[in-house]
């Protein structure tokens, strides 16, 4: 049985600093709470998925399910830019091989977390976890909408991997963004997802043509550079005015295997940080995204928590709120 558990309060460690006002010293080990059901307060809401087993059926190299507390000591330290409050929900952990049912566990807690007012920032494990996020945003907006036919999700998916196979036994991290369609299908809504930094060289010819069939947009690796910015901010802007909500989700994988050792399956090309950071901001600026998560972190491949500190990096990227 999966079980969702607190996590350690020794991994939220980091340095005190006294210069200054302390509203403006203050780094994410100071603002963390453990979540407490009606809790009453928004903010954001850290949710592992301590999972490798999706890695494991899709014949990858196991150790994402490490991820999630390794990613949390790499943000224990990041300065707090935000005023709102920071919760902690804790790790669902995949135990006995059972990922349907981490993945249950994950979307049910994500509800909760939705209900309450929170922005949900997924860690992972294996790209499993997209599927008990998209789920947990589909049945939140189901819930208050009293329909599903009011779901129009989005999916951006920064990415070296379609994710779009089928599963052969049970889903798997190679398989998220192939059940969202078929749900989708069941369900009579379009399938919107979008895939940026896919690479020729990891993906058949086959799962390009899946792609292509479910009407997946995507941009390859070797399309992101910065003299294509202008094309690239205007598919991705393009994009999210067509939905109402976003799901966004980073497996770490689509970056340079020297930013980002730490993963299953590294790329080779990988796509550029500082393009990355347009195209988040962009993503960030449509106010759409609703839950967000960062996939396949595997530390028994990192160097230095490199692949950690990136993931940190882009959460506070896109949670973020300087004083402008
Ligand atoms: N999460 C996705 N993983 C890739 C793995 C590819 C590989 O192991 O080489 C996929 O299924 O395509
Ligand atoms: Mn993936
Ligand atoms: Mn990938």
């Amino acid at each position: 049985m999966s079980e969702l558990i607190p996590v350690e309060p020794n991994i939220w460690n980091g340095r005190v600093d006294h210069d200054g006002d302390s509203q403006l010293t203050q780094r994410w080990h100071q603002k963390i709470k453990p979540y407490t059901e009606h809790s009453g307060s928004s903010g954001l809401g850290l949710l592992g998925l301590a999972c490798d087993e999706g890695v494991r059926r899709n014949h990858g190299r196991v150790g994402a399910a490490k991820g999630p507390d390794l990613i949390r000591k790499c943000l224990a330290n990041l300065p707090w830019n935000r005023n709102d409050d920071l919760f902690d929900l804790g790790n669902v952990h995949c135990q006995d091989g059972d990922l349907e049912g981490a993945q249950t566990q994950f979307s049910q807690t994500l509800v909760k977390a939705l209900k309450e007012g929170m922005l949900p920032v997924g860690l992972g494990g294996g790209h499993e976890i997209a599927w008990g996020s998209f789920k947990g945003l589909a049945d939140f907006l189901t819930q208050e909408h009293k329909t599903p036919k009011g779901l129009n999700i989005g999916i951006i998916n920064f990415d070296a991997h379609f994710d779009l196979r089928k599963p052969e036994k049970g889903a798997s991290s190679g398989t998220p963004f192939w059940q969202v369609a078929q749900f989708c299908e069941h369900q009579g809504l379009d399938f919107h997802y979008l895939c940026l930094g896919v690479s020729r060289s990891s993906n058949t010819p086959a799962l390009f043509e899946r792609a292509d069939e479910l009407n997946a947009a995507y941009i390859t690796d070797d399309q992101i550079h910065r003299d294509n910015l202008d094309f690239l901010i205007e598919e991705v802007t393009c994009f999210t005015s067509m939905v109402d909500h976003v799901y966004l989700t980073i497996d770490l994988d689509v970056f340079p295997p020297y930013q980002a050792p730490g993963v299953s399956a590294p790329a080779v090309r990988g796509i550029p940080l500082d393009i990355t950071a347009i195209l988040l901001h962009t993503i960030k600026q449509s106010a759409k995204v609703r839950v967000m998560d960062i996939a396949e972190y595997n530390p028994e491949f990192d160097h230095d928590l490199r692949t950690a500190r990136l993931a940190a990096w882009l959460i506070n990227q896109l949670t973020d709120q300087p004083v402008e």
